[in-house]
């Protein structure tokens, strides 16, 4: 189907399905108060009374009414929101919150003010990647136990020198600042020397590119254009798995710029071998530099960053107040990702400027139940598995294997105990996540430590003190 660009009564459709998706509350705070007013080359664009309301809009609903545009066959890109001549934009293939630059035709001001030399330094903006987000920093990265590694490993490549491990991979659950320290590297090293030709984009976006050369005949410019660089950095490489030319493409290029020296960072979800469907020839070339993985927060880290960004949008609204108890509720409370807790504390803001009013306890709990009920702890086998490895200091892979020594076995067993007892996931289930052992193998062990902790203090310390670092 020839997709068109948008128009009121795709406009009208798309609202529909809004208001069932989003319900009736967010849907009035923040689409109601959209204007469309056109749709050209791919650009939908509406005018909005705040910019409060286009940022909030454009980081939490862009990708959705994207969606849905394209659900009723409204070839859009890109979403537009301008108040006053200001415009924030969304992009369909760059992440929401992300920034379009100063080069850009749609180049707007975010609310966070940028540091003027790294500013300074995206004139090129890289090589054809995406726009770095001028908010993601070094000096915006809280740094707590679960992501010192991943930090102090983004900081060494983004010094620069000699490349000392090719490629740097980081990888971590949703929203735990994989992208960040990405763009963080990418300014310091902009910052360092502004020459450097860094390229930075998504899995997804070198997937795109590379269709399109393939389409346009213009391999050979591609090629030279992705050979050619200082530095490479491609995020959510998972996007690849399974896309058997652009894995291919993408394995050339790694290796013509490993073969140059040049530094590659390299994103993910999971660890370069447990990313299913990825050839094994590049599984093996992204674990020949450094993985390091960024850890789910704990509640120092998310408190850290929780003040930190109470310090931020206080610039934006001067004089509203915080009460006691607040940060630390929801640092404790919301316990998902980074993302999720940064949106929290930005409708909190958000309504207490509405109102007129400080930042209650009881405000909190109201405008943010939903939020609230969603977060409420699930903890996973993988966390409890990770968990107790760390706590007898023996490895994952052992845990998961078929070892009987007594030093691994007992630990297992008490890995097996609090998934039984902290999640609600069934015996077979978690048979198959111990490497695949038998359920009944699984009862024995649940049962075994059931005895254990009753007659061995060491045992019942020690699972008190995973139950409750787990239910952190
Ligand atoms: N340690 C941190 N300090 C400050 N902000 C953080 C930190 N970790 C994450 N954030 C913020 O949380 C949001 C999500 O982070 P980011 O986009 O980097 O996550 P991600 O790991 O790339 O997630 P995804 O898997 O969705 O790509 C961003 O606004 C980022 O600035």
């Amino acid at each position: 189907m020839e997709l068109g660009c948008m128009t009121d009564e795709t406009w009208g459709q798309v609202q529909d399905a809004l208001l069932n998706s989003i319900g009736e509350h967010n849907y009035k705070t923040w689409i109601t108060p959209l204007d469309f007013l056109d749709c050209e080359d791919g650009v939908a664009r509406f005018n909005v009374p705040t910019n409060f309301i286009g940022n909030w809009v454009n980081r939490n609903y862009s990708d959705q009414i994207i969606r849905h545009l394209h659900s009723v066959g409204a070839k859009v890109r890109r979403v537009e929101f301008k108040v006053g001549g200001q415009s924030r934009v969304a992009d369909s293939s760059v992440k929401p919150n992300q920034t379009i630059s100063q080069g850009s035709p749609q180049a707007k001001a975010v609310p966070v003010p940028r540091s003027a030399s790294v500013a300074e330094a995206t004139d090129d903006d890289a090589v054809g990647g995406a726009v770095l987000d001028s908010r993601f920093t070094f000096d915006s990265f809280v740094v707590g136990k679960p992501n010192e590694l991943a930090h102090a490993a983004a900081r060494r490549v983004a010094e620069g020198g000699p490349v000392t491990f090719n490629p740097l991979f980081l990888y971590g659950g949703v929203g735990l600042g994989k992208t960040h320290l990405m763009h963080a590297i990418a300014w310091q090293m902009k910052h360092r020397d502004p020459n450097l030709r860094i390229v930075y984009l998504s899995a997804e976006q070198f997937m795109y590119r590379f269709v399109q050369a393939l389409r346009e005949k213009q391999m050979l410019d591609f090629k030279q254009l992705f050979r050619s660089v200082d530095v490479l950095m491609v995020d959510d490489v998972q996007f690849i798995a399974g896309k058997d030319s652009t894995q291919d493409e993408f394995f050339h290029t790694f290796n013509a710029l490993v073969d140059q020296q040049k530094q590659i960072i390299i994103s993910g979800d999971r660890a370069p071998g447990e990313i299913k469907d990825m050839e094994e020839r590049i599984k093996s070339r992204l674990q020949c530099g450094l993985v390091v993985d960024l850890h789910p927060t704990d509640y120092e880290l998310r408190l850290g960053v929780l003040q930190q960004k109470v310090e931020q949008y206080s610039l934006q609204y001067p004089g509203l107040q915080i009460a006691d108890g607040v940060l630390e509720f929801l640092a404790h409370r919301i316990s998902t990702n980074v993302r999720v807790l940064e949106g929290a504390l930005m409708r909190l803001f958000a309504m207490a400027s509405l109102v007129g009013r400080e930042i209650s306890m009881e405000m909190t709990q109201d405008c943010l139940s939903d939020v609230l009920r969603a977060s409420e702890r699930k903890i996973t086998i993988e966390e409890i598995q990770r968990r107790v490895s760390e706590h007898y200091n023996i490895r994952l892979s052992e845990m998961i294997g078929p070892t009987r020594v007594r030093t691994i076995a007992r630990p297992r067993q008490i890995a097996m105990y609090l998934c039984k007892s902290l999640t609600t996931r069934s015996l077979p289930e978690i048979g198959r996540r111990f490497g695949g052992r038998d359920h009944t193998t699984i009862m024995h062990g649940v049962k075994r430590i059931d005895e254990l902790r009753v007659k061995d203090g060491q045992i019942a310390d020690d699972i008190e003190l995973l139950r409750r670092s787990l239910e952190a």
